[in-house]
């Protein structure tokens, strides 16, 4: 089957419109109708399967060391293994083109107990064509043999979706159609996507499902799905911080769903909330240089809009009985900390009164929900990565614990909140650490996770 530039024009305008062009469809229909790997089990021997894997991992020394996204691709893997399949592993790491998947190939094989060779040049980017070292390397495999292809964003067809408008399609449709096709034809028509964490608009996950006869959902994958996101879909405390003011649209969506009954703000992002609250009630608050239009490039900046629609979210979560804690002092650039910003001033942690607000409003919550309620965490509270702005985050990290040990079962959104539990905690700490941040508030939150999408288009045919 080869997809024309029409249909795959198609195809990616169903994922770039994201909720837009399915407004009904909720995560659960989603899941329902994408296929999971046991759909395949009628492959037989010897089939050629392209796994979009979650290759985005920092493998250190040992087994263990920054290679949990490796690990979470080892009972896929091991199945199409244990099927006789030729296993094609395809994916990104990090932003940067030149990175290489070359000690990830290596993990992987020491995770599987066999040797993974990877592909560095398969793919010509002039012609946008599946170079003869893939085809001979596949003509050489054993069954149950896996082969890794060099970081996919080494090839800038595959961010070409990242920041594309509808209305662009019809010109970049041709060239994802010709990189689908030459996959289908000279690698193979069964494709797997096991890439959890991999929520950008990379070609790899959504553009090439539409050239395969077959797609599923990796077993890892699924689980995370089936299992602690449907928990964080009941969550009735919401922790939203960090410094994406775009997280307002996942607050806004799981505030919609109708269990949350707390949200604490923090990190840049709460200054919205912040203000919304205090234009509410009358007591006006500055944002610092966060709300200066000299700054509105910068991702601190807090738009007007942005405010505003912190203000419907307030009225509208107040009016169902939602509490909203915020910060109330913030530490700045020279370390100290302030209870109103100046003008100039800029907020890049929360101060000591905000750390006790926030442990005041944990212990109400822990008195007031009952137990097996559910917390769900995302980002951090200030620049943890600066020892001057870490105390925020870090007094933090033992709030969830702390919850953990009442009863209260505590998901983290992967991405940095991930990060500085492992910082600050330990893994024990929380019920689930899910391995990605965008996936899960793209899950929980406004938008259709791109790669469920395009996989539910795919499985259509
Ligand atoms: N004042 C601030 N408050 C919070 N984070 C800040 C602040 N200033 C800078 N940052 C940085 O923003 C990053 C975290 O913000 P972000 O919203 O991207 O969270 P995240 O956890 O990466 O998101 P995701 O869960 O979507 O991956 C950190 O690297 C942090 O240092
Ligand atoms: O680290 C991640 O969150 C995933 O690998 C996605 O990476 P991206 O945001 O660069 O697409």
């Amino acid at each position: 089957m080869s997809v024309t530039p029409d249909q795959m024009k198609a195809f990616c305008e169903t994922v770039v419109r994201g909720r837009e062009a399915n407004p009904d469809l909720s995560l659960n229909d989603y899941l329902t109708d994408v296929p999971r790997l046991d759909s395949l089990a009628d492959l037989p021997l010897g089939t050629v399967v392209l796994v979009r894997g979650d290759t985005d991992a920092k493998p250190g020394a040992k087994v263990g060391e920054g290679d949990i996204r490796l690990r979470s691709m080892a009972d896929t893997l091991k199945y199409g293994q244990e099927k006789g399949w030729v296993q094609v592993v395809f994916g990104h790491i990090g932003r940067e083109p030149e990175k290489s998947l070359d000690k990830v190939a290596k993990r992987l094989g020491e995770l599987l107990g066999t040797n993974i060779p990877m592909i560095e040049d398969w793919l010509d980017p002039a012609t946008t064509t599946v170079t003869p070292a893939v085809t001979e390397a596949i003509a050489a495999a054993k069954p149950g043999d896996v082969i890794v292809l060099q970081n996919t964003r080494k090839y800038d067809i595959e961010r070409v979706l990242w920041k594309a408008k509808p209305e662009q399609l019809a010109d970049l449709a041709p060239q994802l159609a010709k990189l689908a096709n030459e996959l289908a034809e000279k690698v193979g028509t069964v494709y797997v996507h096991e890439a959890f964490s991999a929520g950008s608009l990379d070609a790899s996950s959504v553009a090439v499902p539409a050239a395969m006869k077959r797609v599923a959902l990796g077993k890892y994958a699924a689980g995370e799905f089936d299992g602690p996101m449907q928990q964080c879909l009941k969550a009735a405390l919401a922790v939203f911080s960090g410094i994406k003011i775009d997280k307002l649209d996942d607050m806004e969506a799981m505030i919609s769903r109708g269990t949350i009954k707390q949200i604490f703000a923090s990190g840049s992002l709460a200054m919205a909330i912040r203000k919304a609250i205090g234009e509410l009630d009358d007591k006006p608050v500055c944002l610092g240089a966060a709300e200066d239009p000299a700054n509105s490039k910068a991702p601190w900046y807090i738009p007007p809009a942005r405010v505003e629609q912190a203000k419907a979210i307030v009225a509208d979560g107040r009016e169902k009985g939602i509490t909203f804690t915020v910060p109330c002092d913030s530490v700045i650039e020279d370390g100290s900390a302030k209870d109103e910003l100046s003008p100039s001033d800029q907020q890049f942690d929360i101060g000591p009164k905000s750390i006790q607000h926030f442990h005041d409003a944990v212990t109400k919550f822990i008195e007031t929900a009952p137990k097996g309620s559910v917390a769900f965490h995302n980002g951090v509270f200030g620049m943890f990565e600066d020892p001057r702005f870490e105390n925020g985050t870090k007094s933090w990290v033992p709030e969830l614990k702390r919850m953990q040990d009442a009863g209260i079962n505590v998901y983290v959104g992967g991405g940095e909140g991930g990060k500085a539990l492992e910082l600050y905690g330990e893994e024990s700490w929380v019920t689930h650490n899910f391995t990605a941040g965008g996936t899960v508030l793209n899950a929980l939150g406004s938008e259709p996770v791109p790669y469920l999408v395009a996989l539910r288009e795919a499985a259509k045919d």
